[in-house]
């Protein structure tokens, strides 16, 4: 069985003389059994699901003939052969609807309600990513929720857009910042045909709202029905109409979902049991100006959010700064009291927004492109890094970029983000040259952390502590620096091996990878440690390499291949790593070549064009090319024509990238603002 690295389960500050290295056996390798029903003459679906989770598909006519197939398989159902079937389905598979927005297909709301899942998706265009993320999450093979709860300090950014669509063009930069998203569902509107606007949005129109918003970002997304009473548009005389929009978006995958506290306690308890990997917030807004921290209600009303509450949030309209205090008082009451869920508490108005800069849980933030705030008092990430900063929350810090000439021009790209989100940094470059300069420059007094490129030897002896992956890999790639007991510490974190796994992760689900043979080459064992962490991390079976052996803490489940015999008797690589220099590139194209996949299109960069597998052939494979700087041909090309998925260096780098800045100053920065803002030069 394979085994894969547990990377995150690990503290991330291990002593060094610790040498240990957490492999684990994965827990459950089997592929997940799903069926799939989909709008007649949409088979395609179906196939991309399959690639998607690296199975195979079978098109079955009746619910028997799933029954009675083989788990393994994706199993694919028309929906005018389903009729009543579903009704008496014994939940050995999950049931997903897939519905094609596009055209003429009726969305059957009564087949939605009896599935367990939906997935609505467009041809125009298709993205194979989203369907990926999907299946991660109601998997649970992704789990933002546990990543977040991990960060410091997280926001999310209310978008106010009566139409997505009008997000669109801005949503990259919207987006700086923001650890979530939130929809608000109340504020949507829905055109009529007589010009007007319905007073509630229809299912229909939301579920596609969510769709384009989904497909056009990578962050969580919070699906809100902000009621009347609580400063938002939906009505409140039936509660049973929260239930059915909260339950959609449980359906649709949604990571968060807003369950106001005043809904009645039956409708937040079916909510809570039937909402899979979405974490509910517990939503509590009081617009009196009457309300007080300081009365018991305060903490009952907590208590009562808790009980179904992932996240608790109670936001009130206050008057005076006093009761600033007083919630500062209360939230370090209750955190003490109840490490768990945690309370997200602010209060409203100009006078509340003290508290809008010392909450740490899911702040609600705008941004100047939003048409309006979404509460009063609510302000933007870059507005509350200045308060932080002018209250010494958070004090300026050199950050660095070590290395080479051709990270300088990443040394620009920090820049940018830290003018984006007004942080007080200040980005510094460095060439490392002459020995222990590096130590040097750890010593200066507002040295707050580095990137280094090329990486450290995880080995050096100025860097006391290492995270198990740096440890792991050998190599240290960033330099944090954290408080302990007042006095600064260095940790030697690694940040690419995130990156290779994120580009991994982006058209394929972990599971894709479990037991699955790899194929890496590289001149040396350091250019591909990285990968071999990252491929172990998502339970890949044997890996093979060409051009280096493996030695140390790696080496479990990794065999040189020696001959061109061995090459043919290998089991068939799910996927290809090469870690070689530009110049070498070109002699992985006989392998991809080889190991061609039939039948099926591949896609450069992930922008799929919605083929997968072609039914009864196996699913896709990836190819992920590490070299950067000019070569004579680009095996990328060769590999989409062959059929693999294929990504390249500014793939990987700018994942890493993501990775980096949360590491070194706790911002998220999509991917998607990375590649947008880096311009062409940068990788
Ligand atoms: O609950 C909240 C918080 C909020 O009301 C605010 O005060 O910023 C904004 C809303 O969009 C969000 O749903």
């Amino acid at each position: 069985m394979a085994t894969m690295i547990q990377a995150e389960s690990v503290s991330t500050s291990l002593l060094k003389g610790r040498a240990f290295v957490d492999v684990k056996e994965i827990p459950n390798a089997s592929r997940p059994a799903l069926l799939i029903v989909h709008n007649d003459g949409e088979e395609d679906i179906v196939s991309v699901f399959a690639d998607v989770l690296g199975q195979s598909w079978t098109s079955a006519a009746s619910m028997d003939e799933v029954r009675a197939g083989i788990n393994s398989s994706i199993y694919g159902l028309p929906h005018s052969l389903v009729g009543t079937q579903v009704d008496g389905w014994d939940r050995s598979r999950l049931v997903i609807s897939a519905h094609c927005v596009d055209g003429e297909h009726r969305h059957d709301e009564a087949l939605t309600e009896r599935c367990d899942y939906e997935y609505l998706y467009t041809k125009t265009p298709f993205f194979r990513r989203d369907v990926a993320r999907f299946l991660g999450f109601i998997l649970g093979q992704l789990n933002p929720h546990r990543d977040l709860s991990k960060k410091p300090r997280t926001t999310l950014i209310s978008t106010t857009f009566p139409d997505v669509h009008a997000a669109l063009p801005n949503l990259d930069i919207l987006s700086v910042g923001a650890d979530a998203i939130e929809l608000r569902v109340d504020l949507l509107k829905e055109p009529l045909p007589d010009g007007g606007f319905s007073k509630v949005p229809s299912l229909k129109y939301v579920g596609e709202q969510l769709m384009i918003l989904r497909q056009r970002t990578e962050l969580p997304i919070i699906y809100t029905t902000r009621c009347t009473n609580e400063n938002g548009r939906f009505p409140m005389d039936d509660p049973e109409l929260f239930y059915k929009y909260l339950r959609c978006a449980m359906q649709w995958g949604c990571e968060y979902i807003d369950v106001e506290l005043w809904l009645p306690e039956n409708i937040r308890r079916k909510l809570a049991e039937r909402k899979g990997n979405s974490k509910i917030i517990s939503a509590f807004h009081d617009f009196s100006g009457t309300f007080k921290w300081t009365a018991p209600e305060a903490q009952q009303l907590y208590e009562r959010g808790a009980v179904y509450g992932d996240v608790v949030k109670m936001y009130v309209m206050i008057q005076s700064m006093q009761e600033n205090y007083e919630l500062e008082y209360f939230r370090s009451t209750i955190q003490t009291k109840y490490p768990y869920p945690p309370f997200s508490g602010l209060n409203m108005g100009p006078t509340g927004q003290l508290s809008r800069t010392l909450n740490k849980i899911f702040t609600p933030i705008t941004h100047p492109l939003l048409p309006l705030i979404a509460a009063p008092g609510q302000l933007s990430a870059a507005e509350i890094n200045i308060a932080l900063h002018s209250m010494g929350q958070m004090p300026k810090l050199d950050i660095y970029g070590i290395g080479t000439y051709r990270s300088a021009s990443q040394a620009m790209f920090f820049e940018k983000c830290f003018n984006e989100l007004s942080l007080p940094h200040q980005f510094m470059f460095a060439e490392r040259a002459p020995k222990a300069s590096m130590e040097n420059i750890m010593r200066r007094p507002n040295f707050g952390g580095a990137f280094v490129n090329p990486p450290l030897a995880a080995s050096a002896a100025y860097l006391p502590a290492l995270s198990n992956a740096a440890r792991t890999i050998g190599q240290v790639d960033t330099v944090l620096v954290r408080s302990e007991n007042g006095q600064p510490t260095f940790i030697g974190e690694n940040a690419t091996w995130k990156g290779i796994r994120a580009t991994l992760s982006r058209d394929f689900v972990p599971s894709a990878y479990s037991g699955r043979a790899a194929l890496l080459l590289a001149n040396a064992e350091a250019d591909a440690a990285a990968s071999i962490f990252a491929l172990k991390s998502l339970g890949i079976g044997p890996i093979y390499t060409i051009g280096f052996k493996t030695q140390g803490s790696l080496a479990a489940e990794v065999e040189p291949v020696r001959s061109v015999e061995d090459v043919k008797r290998l089991e068939q690589p799910f996927v290809i790593i090469s870690a070689l220099p530009a110049e070498k590139s070109l002699l992985v194209v006989p392998l991809l070549k080889h190991y061609r996949v039939d039948g099926r299109k591949g896609n450069s960069n992930g922008n799929s064009n919605g083929q997968g597998a072609a039914k009864g052939k196996p699913p896709g494979k990836v190819f992920v090319d590490l070299a950067s700087g000019p070569r004579k041909a680009d095996p990328l090309t060769v590999a989409t024509s062959a059929g693999w998925t294929a990504y390249g260096i500014a793939d990987v780098s700018a994942w890493t990238t993501v990775e980096t800045i949360r590491l070194l100053v706790g911002q998220n920065v999509c991917y998607d603002f990375v590649r947008l803002a880096s311009g062409r030069g940068l990788y």
